[in-house]
């Protein structure tokens, strides 16, 4: 079924048609560019000529209650719809949950990224409509992808925020790269975007960055925008810098100076992803302890169900810990800082 098109706030039209599965619809602006709204949460920014040669996916919403990137996104979607930014690269704008958003919630039925990389068709016979719609993103993306030559620049923003207080407010999760080097102008390009800290994953994972770097070949990054909280009380000035850094990438392309040095960058190496496997999981330090806090060696950081979990390393810092995950989910993250020049940058 065709909707009123184009509707004039297109984050409140996906709200409406929270699960999707609506039918694409297209319209060109007066200045030449292309808008291709393929579903509910879904729409695509075309310029006349991909002049960048930059394509760029940037989600917000995987998690309901992460309002700040979900405001970000709609102001720069607005702004692209009123012809006030005007793109030279191709943009696939994703409200990826905006049933999650709905109700307010980091997910409705199941942690929506936690179903990416076929995350979403395991567990025999389990089905729900997160899994539906975090298969039908993966469709999206690879076919935004795939529809212009690999030389393009692809780059998939993830945009998140924290449940809990950083000692670093903003960073992003750099997801196993599968044996190949870390991106020196990627890791250059995040901190322009305001996210001057790096963490490394050691394996594959089901979340969305990952289905990108995997599947797509993106360079693929879950940014940590800040921390979690209601519509109306983002202070939406702490995210100016990389708002306007978003903007230089949809009017500009990658190639704009990626400014600052890499000697700016702070990277941690994953250690651990401690998965919750009994219902009795309990951490052993309060919520207000924020991301990035280290432990010295042999603290006890929590239990799982009678197995006592350590630090194992003086300077082991936890990061997105979280004991009310489902069963058999990841309960929390160690990191440990790692020098720049010990790792394989191109
Ligand atoms: O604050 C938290 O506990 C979680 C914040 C968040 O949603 N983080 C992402 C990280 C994904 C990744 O590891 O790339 C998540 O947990 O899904
Ligand atoms: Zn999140």
């Amino acid at each position: 079924m065709l909707h009123s098109w184009p509707h004039d706030n297109f984050l409140a039209f996906s709200r409406q048609h929270e699960w999707g599965g609506l039918t694409a619809q297209s319209t060109t602006l007066n200045n030449g560019v292309t808008v291709i709204q393929h579903d509910s949460g879904v729409i695509e920014f075309q310029p006349a000529e991909n002049i960048a040669k930059l394509d760029l996916v940037l989600s917000c919403a995987v998690h309901g209650d992460e309002t700040a990137p979900i405001e970000i996104c709609d102001e720069l979607i607005s702004a692209l719809m009123r012809e006030e930014l005007v793109p030279q690269s191709r943009v696939l704008f994703l409200i990826a949950n905006p049933a999650a958003i709905n109700v307010g919630r980091r997910f409705v039925e199941e942690n929506m990224n936690r179903l990416f990389s076929g995350g979403h068709s395991q567990g025999a016979g389990l089905v729900n409509r997160e899994r539906k719609r975090a298969k039908a993103l993966e469709g999206f993306v690879t076919d935004f992808f795939a529809a212009t030559p690999s030389s393009h620049t692809r780059m998939h923003y993830d945009l998140h925020t924290a449940i809990r207080d950083s000692k670093h407010e903003k960073f992003a999760v750099y997801p196993y790269q599968n044996g190949k080097p870390y991106s020196a102008e990627q890791l250059r390009l995040l901190a322009a975007l305001d996210v001057p800290v790096v963490l490394l994953h050691e394996g594959p994972t089901t979340t969305f960055s990952y289905f990108s770097v995997n599947s797509c070949q993106a360079h693929g990054f879950t940014v940590e925008l800040g921390k979690v909280r209601p519509f109306g009380e983002n202070d939406m000035s702490r995210f100016a810098k990389t708002k306007s850094q978003l903007i230089a990438l949809i009017t500009q392309g990658a190639n704009i100076a990626a400014a600052p040095e890499l000697s700016g960058v702070q990277v941690y190496q994953v250690q651990r992803s401690i998965n919750r496997t009994q219902d009795d999981f309990q951490l052993n330090f309060p919520d207000d302890v924020a991301n990035f806090t280290p432990f010295k060696q042999g603290d006890l950081l929590a239990r799982d169900g009678s197995e006592p979990i350590y630090a194992e390393q003086d300077g082991e810092a936890i990061i997105f810990p979280n004991a009310k995950v489902a069963i058999g989910q990841r309960a929390l993250l160690t990191v440990m800082p790692v020098a720049l020049q010990h790792l394989n940058i191109v």
